[in-house]
């Protein structure tokens, strides 16, 4: 799609997630000062929190304005905030997006969280959204991001990924306020704004490393998402002497991105876990267009068009490009699932 002004395709849609993931960004920040931070329980026992709801709101209230005809493929709905016994989260949710978005009522907050309950699949046009991927590392005030994609007959078009507490640069590490707003259309790149203020945007580019003894991985924090037994043993089989970079969220793919670690792995700990696409499209998108790469265990690519779960894959192999032959052969040989 052409935008007339400024010829670039997909500028609109660029313009309005970043936004999106902004406000997201800022009652998740909110949410995080303010609050005694308690999660709910889902039926599938997952955390979720008051931020989580409101981050999923806000999104899909920019989206409505936007592109009022574009289904949202998000990860949570207002079910359990309609219960009774959720009332007070629920007013809690009302009161957080009322400080970003003045005026909201009741209904309109529901009904924004349930535009995500959208199928997906191969058909023309869809967002998908992770109001805050990495529940986890945000209630232990460590790495989360709001994580938003456009996905076009099964291609990913655009992609927005605000990560509040990783820095833009290493020395602000720790330091409020420095958080990064990761961003990539199709074609064009990838760039890293501040996530605060106006500062320019700087180009996102993979490292060349391919010397394994150098080379570093990350993996997910919970033992229960990634097989950590499993990926020290492919570690070792490549000579990676390095030991892992643990942190939660689609953050890994951005860390890949831009060259502070050359591999993610993400290995099933259950043999029918199926990825969600709101866990990895975002994060994708940014990985391959910093010149990344990015397939499941069996080097196929990642099939954003089967619905909401990536269906025809099982795990995430992500690198900086040189590697990736290499990894996947050593997972071939090593990787038994469970
Ligand atoms: N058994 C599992 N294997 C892989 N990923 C999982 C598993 N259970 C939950 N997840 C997902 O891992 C993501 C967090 O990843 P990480 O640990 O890398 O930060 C969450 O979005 C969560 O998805 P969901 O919340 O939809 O269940
Ligand atoms: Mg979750
Ligand atoms: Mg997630
Ligand atoms: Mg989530």
């Amino acid at each position: 799609m052409l935008n007339t002004t400024s010829g670039l395709a997909f500028e609109h849609e660029r313009v309005v997630a970043m936004q999106a993931v902004r406000d997201a960004a800022t009652l998740c920040r909110a949410v995080q000062r303010g609050v005694n931070l308690q999660a709910m329980d889902k039926k599938d026992r997952s955390p979720v929190t008051v931020a989580d709801f409101g981050s999923q709101a806000l999104v899909c209230r920019v989206l409505e304005e936007a592109f009022p005809a574009d289904p949202v493929v998000a990860e949570e709905d207002s079910g359990e905030l309609r219960q009774p016994a959720h009332a007070e989260s629920l007013a809690k949710v009302l009161r957080f997006v009322t400080e970003v978005q003045a005026g909201v009522d009741q209904e309109s907050l529901l009904r924004w969280i349930d535009r995500g309950g959208a199928l997906g699949g191969a058909r023309d046009r869809f967002w998908t959204l992770d109001p805050i991927d990495g529940t986890k590392g945000f209630l232990r005030g460590e790495q989360y991001a709001i994580a938003l994609a456009l996905i076009v007959e099964g291609r990913i078009e655009v992609a927005a990924m605000a990560c509040p507490n990783l820095p833009t640069a290493p020395e602000n590490d720790g330091v409020a306020g420095t958080g990064s707003l990761f961003v990539a259309v199709r074609g064009q790149g990838a760039e890293l704004y501040p996530l605060d203020g106006d500062l320019p945007a700087t180009p996102v580019r993979v490292s060349a490393r391919d010397d394994w003894g150098l080379v570093r991985f990350c993996e997910s924090v919970e033992s229960g998402h990634s097989a950590h037994d499993w990926s020290a043993t492919v570690a070792h089989r490549l000579g990676i002497t390095a030991p892992p970079v643990r942190l939660d969220s689609q953050a890994k793919y951005a860390v890949v991105a831009r060259g502070e670690a050359d591999i993610y792995l993400r290995l099933p700990t259950k043999a029918d876990y199926r990825e969600k696409i709101w866990d990895h499209a975002s994060g994708a998108l940014i990985l391959a267009e910093a010149g990344g790469v990015v397939t499941d265990l069996d080097g196929r690519p990642l099939d954003f068009a089967r619905g909401r779960e990536l269906s025809e894959n099982r795990g995430v192999v992500a690198t900086n490009g040189p590697l990736h032959d290499r990894v996947l052969a050593a997972l071939a040989e090593t990787f038994r699932p469970a």
